[in-house]
């Protein structure tokens, strides 16, 4: 717990928003009006006027949902350099992916998930990643294999330069940051191993979907004779920091669980809930942070950020879940849908 006398770990800004509240309550009456014209209109049906009617209810529920939401925005600031001195120890966390689909949701996706968790800026001995698998997919866990090989180089490489994005694809497929000594030889030659590994990964992830072939032997054999809706619980430890070394990796583990026909599953509700007991069983972390399996980690300190709210005495008594907004990548050119939600993040800086 956060000592109480420190200073705040968080602080809340309200925006002035009292224009924007009176013209989009006004409009909001103005539809009341309008809809409450039709109702006594009622008399002049025709296929027009139902359409204008439909249409008009529509804005009105959209518009009273959007104001609602948006009554009284604000900015959280959070310091997270007043956290590592009002805690005597950072608390563990578990950390939840879930996939259920290698065909949509392909392995690599999830890899650089997991990737992006297991390089956190965070004492690793204070992590762990489980990752549920819905597909009950012997290429996940193999692609998670490799992963966790290639997160022990990663991973140092990513603390070493202070890499923002660490999941690998959005890390080469993106300028170098200002930040980063490019112009070292050190750097550039270590770059180019990172990459090479990352493309090796890739490769082999690749093979091994186009084979179709799924392995029987060894780890796998847990996977034969299974169906993704009718098999018994799957839980492999992928990679444990058996010393509890402030410098290994977290711990991954690989969770399938037990599906069967005539049982319900509850799709990612059901996925959480068995992530939640099986985490309990082995590390049983106070918090924990979740992230669907193409929702990469864009700033390595979230954690850090989060506990601040949620370690804050008055974010204690207030506060259940902090949740971060949402930036998409690899959507259309000049993002035409607005999915970037480009004003939203410019307008109001939001920092992560
Ligand atoms: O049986 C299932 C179905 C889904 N999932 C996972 O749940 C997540 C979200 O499912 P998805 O179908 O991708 O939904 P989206 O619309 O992309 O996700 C949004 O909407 C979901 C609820 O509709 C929320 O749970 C997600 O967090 C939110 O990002 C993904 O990681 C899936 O792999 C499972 O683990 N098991
Ligand atoms: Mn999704």
């Amino acid at each position: 717990m956060a000592n109480q006398n420190s200073f705040p770990l968080y602080q809340k800004h309200w925006y002035n928003h009292t224009y924007k509240r009176v013209t989009e309550s006004l409009l909001l009456v103005l539809l009341l009006l309008q809809l409450g014209y039709r109702a006594i209109s009622v008399s002049n049906y025709s296929f027009p006027w139902f359409l204008a009617f439909v249409c008009e209810s529509w804005f009105t529920i959209s518009l009273f949902f959007t104001l609602s939401t948006q009554w009284s925005p604000a900015e959280i600031k959070t310091y997270p350099e007043r956290l590592l001195q009002s805690v005597q120890e950072v608390p563990a966390v578990d950390m939840f992916v879930t996939t259920a689909d290698p065909v949509l949701e392909p392995p690599i996706i999830t890899v650089n998930t997991v990737l992006s968790l297991l390089a956190l800026d965070y004492p690793p001995h204070k992590l762990a990643c489980y990752v549920s698998d819905d597909g009950c997919s012997p290429l996940t866990f193999y692609a998670l294999q490799e992963a966790s090989k290639f997160a022990k180089f990663w991973v140092p490489f990513c603390k070493k330069y202070d890499v923002q994005v660490r999941a690998p694809f959005r890390y080469f497929s993106a300028k170098p940051q200002v930040s980063t000594p490019t112009n070292t030889p050190e750097f550039k030659q270590e770059w180019l191993q990172m990459k090479n590994m990352y493309d090796d990964l890739s490769q082999k992830i690749e093979l091994e979907t186009s084979q179709k072939s799924n392995p029987s032997h060894g780890d796998f054999s847990v996977f034969s004779n299974t169906e993704r809706t009718n098999h018994p619980s799957i839980i492999k430890v992928i990679w444990e920091n058996k010393e509890d070394l402030e410098d290994g990796l977290p711990h991954l583990i690989y969770i399938s669980r037990e599906k069967r026909p005539k049982h319900s599953h509850h799709f990612k509700a059901g996925a959480m809930n068995v992530l939640t007991r099986v985490s309990g069983l082995i590390t049983n972390a106070p918090f924990m942070l979740n992230v669907d399996c193409d929702m990469i980690v864009n700033n390595p300190k979230i954690v850090h950020h989060a506990l601040c709210i949620l370690l804050d005495p008055k974010g204690q008594k207030e506060v259940a879940f902090a949740q971060c907004p949402q930036q998409f990548y690899a959507t259309l050119k000049d993002d035409p849908f607005g999915n970037q939600m480009a004003i939203l993040m410019k307008v109001i800086e939001i920092k992560y």
